[in-house]
């Protein structure tokens, strides 16, 4: 019989979800179950053995990325001529619904997407406008106030109007006044953010009927991947566009989350029957991907979370070999150690660069491993984000430390203007005519004509004498304590520290940190030339986009991703589960971090690696042994490196401070809706609605006549009259 590629080598589960075609249908699929290969599947059954068009599919993936591979896989089994145009993002879907249709809104269809840097261009521009210090509100803070002030989807009917939007000089609240000069900008150059293209799109449904009939009519099958990430807009608007014809197709794992910082919520795909009671549930729970031993460590680690749905996952795999986890004195240790594993993989068992992941929890984690794998002559690539010494804020930092030991045009072009000194191109022009007719070097020409008037009104008189005092004291100062000094003499950690963008912060301070390491390892103290030149020499040696290479990145970038063999480095509390997120949202987060881990472990198929090491991270603090290795049972791993008596001790009582620290705060709410509160400073107020995922009341305060987030872990909001109830 001929080969059915659509059925075939699909197991019963699989091939009960792509031959489900019609209604509600919800599966919950655990990982390396095989989610993508029911969906491509599913797509390519509606379409060869029901004869949907494919224009009649709407097929909604996380990231473009996946978009592409879907259609990929889609065309390799319906044949590579039919179209696959609705495979996309819900990002990317809005996009084609406002290309035919957004002109109802008055916009043109030609209109921009504007990205995080274009949105931080704009911010920058309203920020010179009001005279704002850019230290006065922080951009990233901005950004989310923008983007928390536009989940009510109104904004847009404001941005319809052709009369304009409110005349910002009329607010007097901050905040408001960014938010409208903001609108107003962006509706001047016609863009749309990324918010705006779900809110667009929503408006439109809701004020054109017709528009979205049209809609309905036409997606008459739809379908989602990574279903646990979806937001409540994303559901609303997949709900909504399936009420026509009702087959809304689902997939997911709950374990998976990893995207509820930023709105996602399990709670649709948990629920999904709230919505659908009449929907089908199908679970997928078989593994394809990994050895018994790596699904057995997976498998224990997510079973401590307690937001789940319970379902437990096997393979039919032959057994493999035990998990490592690998414990190391120092991040040299760890990373020497990871290299040397690497090349006895490579070299005794055959296998391949490009059959090798790193994961690990934060960009800047990449650069101990990096330091090591360029020493090691080993090829890797780096994704979803730069390699760390190709990062600007380092280049920029380093260029400061060229400009001290070479004086040299390049450094100095880079750096000169940055923090900014109103030192631009008719200046930088002025310097250079001079410097070319006096055969001097910029920086020289600066020194000679710092008095110029064309000088007047900046501060090149301050940055050279920033780099002045620091090429003095550069003898009697260490490398790192001279990159130390000279960040803050010229400004530049604090204008790092004031652009908000905590990446680049904590890169920095991994620099500083690397330095420190650099010349402990050493054992004596290091001339800043031979830093520098040791430096130049690593981003020589380091190629691009070498076939057979190492991968690097991040565990969010890995996701739906597999690997032969993984290693996740980096396993150190406090920076997995990672202590930024734990503060800011506490017990979920700690099950978000858990998940991110379950992520991480299941992206392996032969052999997976957990390390981490002793010594400080970049803040200065001691380091311990994630929280997660101590979870896991012991026996399904072998530990490789001694974690002596006293350490694990003190790991273990700071996890358990630290988690007393989290069950101390507030785990459920005290008060609802409507209930009267009494506040030390705003005195009463309503509570008005109460944010379980950010864990704050919204409480209207009557004598002021705002509403006002509050904590959830707030003590001195108390119940008005509490005290005779009791
Ligand atoms: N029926 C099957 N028989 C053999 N191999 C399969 C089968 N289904 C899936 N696989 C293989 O299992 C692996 C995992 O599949 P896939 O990537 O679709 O999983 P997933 O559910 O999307 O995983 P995750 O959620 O963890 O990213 C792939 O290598 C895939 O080719």
């Amino acid at each position: 019989m001929e080969q059915d590629l659509i059925l075939d080598g699909l197991n019963e589960m699989q091939r009960l979800a792509v031959t489900t075609t019609e209604g509600p249908i919800r599966v919950i699929a655990g990982a390396g179950s095989g989610k993508t290969r029911a969906l491509t599947n599913r797509y390519a059954y509606l379409v060869e053995y029901l004869g949907i068009e494919p224009s009649n599919l709407l097929c909604v993936t996380f990231t473009n990325k996946a978009a592409q591979e879907m259609r990929r896989r889609v065309k390799k089994l319906i044949g590579g001529e039919r179209d696959t145009g609705y495979i996309s993002t819900y990002h990317g879907f809005c996009v084609q619904v406002l290309r035919e249709d957004i002109h109802h809104l008055l916009y043109p269809k030609n209109f921009i997407i504007l990205d995080t840097e274009d949105q931080k261009t704009i911010l920058r521009e309203i920020y010179e406008e009001l005279g704002l210090k850019l230290n006065d509100s922080k951009f990233n803070r901005n950004l989310k106030k923008i983007a928390d002030m536009k989940v009510d989807t109104g904004y847009v009917e404001q941005l319809m109007n052709p009369n304009e939007v409110i005349d910002p000089a009329e607010i007097e609240d901050q905040d408001r006044k960014i938010l409208l000069m903001y609108l107003k900008k962006q509706k001047r150059v016609f863009g749309l953010d990324f918010d705006d293209l779900i809110n667009f799109t929503f408006v439109l449904f809701q004020r054109y009927k017709k528009v979205l009939a049209k809609w309905q009519e036409r997606l008459h099958y739809i379908q989602v991947d990574e279903f646990q990430d979806s937001s409540s807009k994303q559901f609303e608007l997949v709900k909504l566009l399936s009420e026509q014809h009702g087959n809304l197709f689902v997939v997911g794992d709950p374990d998976q989350t990893i995207y509820e910082w930023r709105g996602a919520d399990p709670k649709f795909i948990v629920n999904f029957e709230q919505w659908f009671p009449d929907c089908q549930t199908i679970f997928l729970n078989q593994n394809y991907r990994s050895t018994p031993e790596i699904l057995s460590v997976g498998n224990s680690l997510i079973q401590q979370n307690k937001l789940r749905v319970e379902k437990s996952m096997f393979t039919e795999h032959p057994s493999g070999v035990k998990v490592v986890h690998y414990h190391g004195k120092n991040e040299q240790e760890e990373a020497k150690w990871i290299v040397e594993r690497i090349q006895t993989l490579v070299k005794k068992q055959g296998v391949n660069y490009n059959e090798i992941a790193l994961l690990y929890r934060s960009n800047y984690l990449s650069r101990f491993i990096e330091q090591e794998l360029i020493h090691s002559n080993i090829e890797y690539s780096i994704f979803g984000g730069f390699k760390f010494f190709e990062r600007k804020e380092i280049k920029d930092a380093l260029a400061h430390l060229r400009l001290i030991a070479f004086g040299d045009d390049l450094s100095f072009l880079r750096i000169v203007n940055t923090p900014k000194r109103q030192i631009g191109k008719k200046r930088i022009e002025f310097l250079k005519e001079r410097a070319e007719a006096e055969g001097l070097s910029l920086y020289e020409t600066l020194q000679r004509y710092v008095d110029h008037e064309i000088f007047q009104r900046t501060k090149a008189r301050e940055f050279l004498e920033a780099i002045e005092a620091m090429k003095l004291k550069r003898e009697e100062l260490s490398v790192s304590d001279l990159l130390q000094d000279t960040l803050q003499a010229t400004g530049y950690e604090a204008y790092i520290r004031e652009d908000g963008d905590q990446d680049r912060l904590d890169n920095l301070m991994e620099l500083q940190q690397s330095v420190v390491q650099y010349e402990r390892s050493i054992g004596e103290d290091i001339s800043l030339e031979y830093y520098l030149q040791m430096l130049t020499l690593y981003t020589e040696n380091d190629r691009e986009d070498q076939k057979d290479s190492v991968k690097l990145m991040t565990i969010h970038t890995a996701k739906g991703l597999e690997f032969p063999y993984v290693f996740l480095v980096g396993m150190t509390e406090s920076v997995l589960p990672n202590e930024r997120s734990l503060r800011d949202r506490k017990e979920h987060a700690l099950e978000e971090e858990r998940r991110l881990a379950y992520v991480a472990v299941t992206r392996a198929e032969k052999e997976l690696y957990l390390t981490e090491s002793e010594g400080f991270t970049g803040r200065g603090q001691k380091k311990y042994p994630s929280r997660f290795i101590f979870e896991i049972e012991e026996g399904l791993y072998q530990r490789v490196g001694v974690i002596e008596e006293e350490m694990e001790q003190e790991a273990r009582e700071v996890i358990r401070v630290a988690r007393r620290i989290q069950t101390n705060s507030e785990r459920e709410a005290k008060y609802e809706e409507g209930d009267r509160v009494e506040h030390p400073v705003f005195q009463i107020g309503t509570v008005q609605s109460v944010d379980e995922r950010k864990r704050v009341y919204h409480v209207y305060f009557e004598e002021m006549g705002v509403t006002r987030p509050i904590s959830w872990n707030f003590k001195k909001l108390t119940k008005v009259g509490a005290d005779r109830e009791s």
